[in-house]
């Protein structure tokens, strides 16, 4: 799973009307990027995946806010080729094991890094990122599990102006947050500017 985020962002995307979806995947791949993350925040995110999916095969879409073993099997038919919580659920990781979604909790210790350590999830969403001591954080998280192959992915607070504090840490994936394509941004059908944000990060790191 470690190769879906070679380019280090991910656009955390939430959907209140699943007839925008392919517009904002289209955005975001213009503007360079080939993953995504769909929170199940909304009624409509399994629709928004399936949507995404049928026009952009190619794309890693993540089902985001997982955090009933309902939601992987609705995320795994959906078509979503990973899946992310903001909390660690050894029973929904165990379905996702089950249904083989790749699966990536979210952590925010050192013990619920070991428990999904545990259970193979080697790459781990840091949740939420700057709220639990950012920065300072997660190089205190880096010292003692860097050499298990731990990988991370800050969330929660992450903007182009931060983000490249976080990538700069070895331990650190990729980066993911909402700031790219804004709840504003989808209702406004911006799209250009979803996709500019986009071209911006990806430049910028
Ligand atoms: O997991 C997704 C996070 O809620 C994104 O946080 P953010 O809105 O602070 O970027």
């Amino acid at each position: 799973m470690e190769e879906y985020f070679e380019k280090k962002i991910l656009p955390a995307i939430t959907f209140h009307d699943a007839d925008k979806a392919v517009k904002v995947a289209e955005a975001v791949t213009e503007g360079g990027l080939d993953i995504m993350e769909v929170p199940f925040r909304t009624p409509v995110a399994q629709e928004a995946i399936s949507n995404i999916i049928s026009t952009f095969p190619s794309i890693y879409i993540g089902a985001g806010t997982i955090i009933t073993t309902k939601q992987v099997e609705e995320a795994k038919k959906a078509g979503a080729k990973f899946g992310l919580a903001p909390g660690f659920n050894p029973k929904v990781v165990e379905a996702a094991i089950a249904n083989e979604l790749p699966f990536i909790p979210g952590v925010m210790s050192p013990s619920e890094v070991e428990l999904a350590l545990e259970m193979g999830c080697n790459v781990q969403k840091l949740f939420p990122a700057t709220q639990v001591g950012g920065l300072a954080m997660l190089k205190a998280l880096s010292g003692p599990y860097v050499h298990t192959g731990l990988k991370l992915i800050p969330m929660g607070g992450v903007s182009l102006q931060n983000m490249n504090d976080f990538l700069n840490v070895p331990i650190v994936l990729a980066v993911g947050g909402s700031w790219l394509a804004t709840p504003q941004l989808i209702d406004s059908s911006n799209y250009s500017q979803i996709k500019m944000n986009v071209i911006e990060a990806l430049k910028s790191i």
